[in-house]
């Protein structure tokens, strides 16, 4: 990735605006949660099915559609009742969350992990002096939050150095532990960005069952063509009839064509397809999405390594980016997930959902710290406006609750 770095251009950071609304950028009825995209696929289906639209299969049968913006005919699920210009669906007077909006949102999420760390440490140092008891106190405190040994054991040294048998606040404490965890991710907080050369960039999402995939899916589509950038999605979750429907909403809704099959089909093959049908029809990003699969299950791995396999050849670089989606509620098992896919699919880069949900938000500190692959984003909500791009320091600030 390093080596097409200077031909790639900005993208991930802007897409999301970190400046700029969030909500100016999402499509303005896209599906916000799997209870509004159930009700959109019901009432949706229907009509599809009835207006003889929809294909599954591109094989066999397969309706063509022309794209309004490429004219290249490719097989397709219907988006033409969606208008394609989900830029020009955005509310007239959208509301404009500003980057502390996002901060706040974020310290919300992230509240079950610092309210941990925040109690422990006041627990810890109120009224008592920093030396080894308090020190080992503290080093148990951060990694039974998941921060990891490194981390941990950095941040008592910074605390002891000069202020041993001392008394201390808790306040300088979290000041500390805020400093320490940005260093630890400073490096790691990257933008997805596309190469401009590649048409389309490639992104491969990859990680186990459950951890939001298709879901994150959805959010990049939803950022991406709002942007004006020509999307293509690969349902290549052939496992899961709801994962392709899923996938198949948000791609109505981003006005981004879905290639899908049926339930068991061969999902390189698709990716294929896929692949050659975005070239031909010049998208710039084409997302594949992939089945859930655990770690430890090996079949499944290498059925991963054949789609890697199979994309290169049509191009030789893609995927562009192999990202892993870590569901921050799983703590430490994460750590043996990065490991892993990394080996085995070539993972270049993270974005870890559910921080909202967890008290164990550190263990993306552990992950920093031990494998340093970027992380382009993380989530901490359902909602497209939930998933932005990471920001170390906004980060180590919500986690040390300063
Ligand atoms: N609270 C919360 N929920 C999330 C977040 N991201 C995704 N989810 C939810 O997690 C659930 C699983 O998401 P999916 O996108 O279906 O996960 P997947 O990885 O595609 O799942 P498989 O198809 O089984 O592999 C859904 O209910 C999502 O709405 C997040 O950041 N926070």
């Amino acid at each position: 990735m390093s080596e097409q770095k200077g031909k790639r251009r900005g993208m991930f950071g802007r897409l999301f605006g970190r400046e700029t609304s969030v909500e100016e950028t999402g499509p303005e009825d896209a599906p916000k949660t799997p209870d509004e995209i159930q009700s959109h696929e019901s009432a949706e289906h229907t009509s599809d099915v009835e207006a003889g639209t929809v294909t599954n299969d591109l094989s066999e049968g397969a309706v063509t559609d022309t794209h309004p913006r490429s004219g290249t005919e490719v097989a397709v699920t219907a988006v033409e009742e969606f208008s394609p210009d989900v830029a020009s669906e955005a509310p007239t007077e959208p509301e404009k969350p500003t980057q502390q909006s996002w901060f706040q949102k974020l310290r919300s999420g992230l509240t079950k992990t610092s309210s941990r760390l925040s109690d422990g440490i006041t627990g810890i140092f109120t009224k008592k002096k920093l030396d080894a008891t308090t020190l080992e106190d503290l080093e148990d405190l951060l990694i039974q939050a998941d921060l990891g040994v490194d981390t941990a054991m950095r941040i008592t040294d910074t605390l002891s150095k000069g202020r041993y048998e001392k008394g201390i606040a808790p306040e300088d404490v979290r000041r500390v532990l805020a400093e320490e965890v940005e260093r630890v991710l400073a490096p790691v907080a990257q933008t997805l960005e596309l190469n401009a050369s590649a048409r389309p960039h490639v992104i491969l999402v990859v990680g186990v069952n459950g951890a939001g995939k298709t879901t994150t899916i959805g959010k990049l589509a939803a950022k991406f063509a709002a942007d004006g950038k020509k999307v293509m999605l690969a349902a290549g979750d052939t496992f899961r009839a709801a994962a392709i429907d899923q996938l198949k909403i948000w791609g109505e809704r981003t006005g981004s064509p879905v290639i899908a099959r049926d339930v068991g089909a061969d999902s390189s093959g698709l990716a294929y397809d896929a692949l050659k049908a975005a070239r031909e029809g010049q998208y710039d990003v084409l997302i594949v999405d992939t089945a859930g699969r655990l770690q430890n299950k090996q079949a499944l791995m290498d059925e991963l390594v054949k789609v890697v396999r199979v994309l290169r050849k049509l191009d030789p670089d893609a995927p562009h980016d192999v990202t892993l989606v870590l569901d921050a509620t799983t703590g430490q098992n994460a750590m043996q997930q990065v490991e892993v896919f990394r080996e085995r699919a070539g993972v270049t880069a993270l974005i870890m959902t559910k921080l909202d949900g967890t008290a164990r938000g550190g263990i993306l500190v552990s992950i920093a710290s031990k494998f340093a692959i970027p992380v382009y984003a993380i989530g901490v909500g359902e909602g497209v406006e939930d998933l932005q791009p990471f920001d170390a320091a906004q980060f180590a600030k919500a986690i040390a609750s300063m």
